[in-house]
């Protein structure tokens, strides 16, 4: 039975960055660029000015102060102004085009304006107050490198260089399918002995959150019959997530069709609680991850071994959040020879974070999880580990959002 650092390595190994696909501008923030894209031209396109000010030819202001003529008004956006003549000074605004023969922007601040001539009192040296074309970044120049998430910076460049679509890695289409009869969908009227199918939901904001696209298949009922449709229609999809029907029960049917399928599993059970019965296959090189059915192991089990997964597919290359470190608050005890990831809440004293028991760790209860700040991992090899030891931790919130304590 593979640890569970095993388990997500062999999930790692099996998995591959999908395609490209061109989407447009703003659909591109947060996804991983498929290609280096090079600049089509100069930025800036054109000398401009960086100031509101007068275009000047720096050679005609060596006498301070500088009396020169005023002969015209460059706003941004004018068209190709023409060339300046000796002695001469344009007004020029920030952005504006400067006139061939001009070499520098004098601010208005270091003029005064008189009737059409204009005072300048400092001396004026060549290229000052010039955005020159090309300097910001050359024409050829890389201007987005494969690998890069992409930013709003990224966006703005982009526009700048008037890129509408970008090549990125394809979201990966996520198939989620539930098992067991006792399974109604939300919205169904809740009768005794039947359950809503919550994993579903919360197995498709998880791949959401992570910016994949989540695709319901619904139910499949414990018979072969309807775990062998549902699963043929999950193959369609770049990976194919289950959840229950994993264990060792008689209607737990999923690895059996799985098999007789063609999927060939590379590992059943994990030495990882939550997840101990988590499956995972490849289907013509696409993965099959089939979590445990309780609803806490269905989200511990894709937050720790299917989101890295999800986020290789898509192009991104740090996949696996270190753990950040911990102190335990509360002594745990526990069986030898599995990790352990228990639920905590967290808070920040003194500069570290302490983790405590955010309540019933069974698997079943939604409500320690909705409380809980993340998860603390008690070592495999550990039967007890005494308040005051140093844990990995995985936040399942923004660490921003830790309180600080100070008690
Ligand atoms: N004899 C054994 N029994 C169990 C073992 C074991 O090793 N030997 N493992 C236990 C552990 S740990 C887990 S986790 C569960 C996982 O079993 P399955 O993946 O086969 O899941 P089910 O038994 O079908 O369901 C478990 C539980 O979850 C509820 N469930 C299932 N699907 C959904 C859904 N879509 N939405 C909400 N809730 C769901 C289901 O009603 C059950 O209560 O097995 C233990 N047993
Ligand atoms: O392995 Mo189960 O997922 O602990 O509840």
């Amino acid at each position: 039975m593979p640890s569970f650092e095993e388990a997500r390595d062999i999930i790692l190994a099996n998995v591959h960055p999908l395609g490209e696909e061109m989407v447009p501008l703003l659909e591109a923030v947060g996804r991983v660029v498929k290609r280096d894209v090079v600049a089509p031209w100069d930025l800036p396109q054109f000398d401009n000015s960086a100031m509101d000010g007068f275009a000047v030819r720096a050679a005609n202001c060596s006498k301070v102060p500088a009396e020169l003529s005023v002969t015209g008004f460059l706003p941004a956006g004018g068209d190709g102004p023409a060339a300046l003549e000796t002695g001469c000074a344009v007004r020029i605004m920030t952005g504006a085009p400067i006139p061939p023969g001009c070499n520098a922007v004098v601010p208005i601040e270091e003029t005064e304006e008189m009737g059409d001539r204009v005072v300048i009192r400092q001396k004026v040296q060549p290229r000052q107050h010039i955005r020159h074309q090309g300097s910001d970044v050359a024409a050829g120049a890389p201007i987005l490198e494969a690998g890069t998430t992409v930013r709003p910076a990224e966006i703005g460049m982009l526009a700048a260089m008037g890129q509408a679509l970008v090549p990125v890695h394809r979201k990966v289409r996520v198939a989620i399918l539930s098992t067991g009869d006792e399974l109604i969908e939300l919205g169904e009227a809740p009768s005794p002995g039947r359950v809503i199918n919550s994993n579903a939901l919360s197995l498709a904001a998880a791949v959401r959150e992570a910016g994949a696209e989540p695709v319901l298949l619904g139910i499949a009922r414990d018979d072969i019959e309807s775990h062998r449709e549902k699963i043929q229609q999950g193959f369609r999809f770049d990976a194919l997530i289950t959840s229950a029907g994993v264990s060792a029960g008689d209607r737990d049917l999923v690895r059996e069709v799985l098999a007789e399928l063609g999927a060939q599993e590379q590992f059943w059970k994990v030495a990882m609680k939550p997840g101990g019965p988590t499956a995972f296959a490849l289907q013509d090189g696409r993965p099959v991850f089939s979590l445990p059915g309780n609803p806490v192991s269905t989200m511990i089990t894709f937050e720790l071994l299917v989101k890295p997964a999800l986020l290789k597919m898509m192009g991104y290359r740090k996949v696996v959040r270190p753990f950040m470190k911990g102190i335990l608050a509360e002594d745990a005890h526990k069986k030898e020879g599995k990790t352990h990831f228990i639920r905590v809440t967290v808070k920040k004293r003194h500069g570290r974070y302490v983790a405590y028991c955010a309540g019933d760790q069974h698997t079943a209860i939604l409500s320690t999880m909705t409380r809980c700040d993340g998860l603390a991992a008690l070592p495999s090899e550990a039967t007890f580990v005494p308040a005051g030891s140093e844990v990995d931790l995985v936040l399942l919130r923004d660490v921003e959002l830790v309180p600080e304590t100070t008690s």
